[in-house]
C-alpha cells in the first residue's frame, strides 16, 4: 500500500485533491478527514500541514506527497521534487516600504521577518550579505508597522497583500514556487510509476485540447505543420473528394490562435474539445 501525503489545508490543499480526484483517486469528502483509504488503487492518503510534508517524505514514513516547492526547499528534508504539478505558483521575494531598500545590497545589516528562515538563509549566505533573519509563523507583512523587521521576504501571488500593507517587492526573485510531487532522495521510484503516470496524464489532459478540422488537400501538409501533436497528426479521407479530416492535440493557450491561423488556410468545421483523461 502506497502512502501519500496532501495538504490539509492552505493554498494549496483543494487543488491538490482536485488533481488526485481527476488520477482517479478516492478523496476524503470532509475537510476535518486525517486520511483517506483507497483500497482499489492500493493508496493510503494522509492529510497533513504542507509545511510537514518534506519532514514525514524525507524521514521516509510516506513514499511521496505534494507540497510546495519553497516549503520543500525552506525544509531541508532528504526529499527532492519528482514532478511539477503546475497550480499553486507563487514567487518568493523581498519586499520593504518605498524607499528603504533597492537592491539585495541594501539588505546588509537589516532584520528580515520571514516564516521561510531556510530559503532566506541560504540565498543571503549564496549572496554574502550579513543580515538578522526574524522567524515568524504568518502574516509578517505586519512586522514592519509593529517595528519587528526592517524587510518581509514572503509568498507573494497577486501582490495585493503587500499593496494593503503599503509595502513594495524589491531585488530578484529568490525562487518561483508551485505544487509539487515529491519523494525521498533515495527512493526506488518504481513503486510511485503508475501515480506519477496517473499525474502526468491530469497534466497533460488539462494542457492541451483535441483539435478536429476538415482541409482540402493541397493545404494538409501545411495543416499538420502547424498542428503537428505529439507523435503526427491523424488525416483521414472526407467522403467528399479532395477534402480531409485533421485530429491532433494543441496546447490549449494556443488553441484560438491556432484556428485563426488554420481558417486563414481554408481549413473548416473546426473543433476544439477538452480531454478528460491520458497516458501518453
Ligand atoms: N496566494 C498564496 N498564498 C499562500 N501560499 C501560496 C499562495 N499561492 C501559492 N502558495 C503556496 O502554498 C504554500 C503555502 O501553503 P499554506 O499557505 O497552506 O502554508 P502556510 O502559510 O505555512 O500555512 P498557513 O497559512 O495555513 O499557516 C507554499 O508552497 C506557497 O508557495
Ligand atoms: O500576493 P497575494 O495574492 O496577496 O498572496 C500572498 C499572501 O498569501 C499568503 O498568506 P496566507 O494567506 O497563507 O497567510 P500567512 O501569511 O498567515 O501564511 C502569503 O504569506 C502572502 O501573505
Ligand atoms: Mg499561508
Amino acid at each position: 500500500m502506497l502512502k501519500i501525503a496532501v495538504p490539509n489545508k492552505g493554498a494549496l490543499s483543494d487543488t491538490a485533491s482536485t488533481m488526485l480526484r481527476e488520477a482517479g483517486y478516492a478523496q476524503r469528502s470532509d475537510s476535518k478527514q486525517l486520511t483517506k483509504l483507497d483500497p482499489d488503487n492500493g493508496v493510503e492518503f494522509f492529510y497533513l500541514r504542507p509545511r510537514d510534508i518534506a519532514v514525514y517524505v524525507g524521514e521516509g514514513t510516506l513514499d511521496a506527497g505534494i507540497t510546495g516547492r519553497d516549503l520543500l526547499l525552506d525544509s531541508h528534508a532528504k526529499a527532492s521534487e519528482a514532478l511539477p504539478l503546475g497550480f499553486g505558483r507563487s514567487k518568493f521575494r523581498f519586499a520593504a516600504r518605498p524607499g528603504t531598500a533597492a537592491t539585495v545590497a541594501d539588505l546588509a545589516g537589516k532584520r528580515i521577518a520571514t516564516s521561510y528562515d531556510g530559503v532566506v538563509a541560504r540565498y543571503l549566505a549564496g549572496e554574502g550579505i550579513d543580515a538578522t533573519v526574524v522567524r515568524l509563523d504568518g502574516a509578517v507583512e505586519t512586522s514592519i508597522q509593529l517595528g519587528v523587521a526592517d524587510v518581509i521576504a514572503d509568498v507573494v501571488e497577486t501582490g495585493s497583500t503587500l499593496r494593503n500593507a503599503g509595502l513594495e517587492v524589491f531585488g530578484d526573485v529568490i525562487l518561483e514556487s508551485e505544487a509539487v510531487m515529491i519523494t525521498r532522495d533515495d527512493a526506488d521510484r518504481s513503486a510511485l510509476e503508475v501515480f506519477t503516470r496517473r499525474l502526468k496524464g491530469v497534466l497533460v489532459a488539462r494542457t492541451f485540447v483535441m483539435m478536429d478540422y476538415d482541409v482540402p488537400a493541397e493545404h494538409v501538409e501545411r495543416a499538420a505543420a502547424i498542428t503537428p501533436g505529439i507523435e503526427s497528426p491523424t488525416v483521414s479521407p472526407l467522403r467528399k473528394e479532395g477534402w480531409f479530416a485533421v485530429r491532433s492535440m494543441v496546447p490549449r493557450s494556443d488553441a484560438q490562435r491556432l484556428m485563426d491561423e488554420l481558417y486563414d488556410l481554408g481549413a473548416r468545421a473546426i473543433l476544439t474539445t477538452d480531454i478528460h483523461a491520458s497516458r501518453i
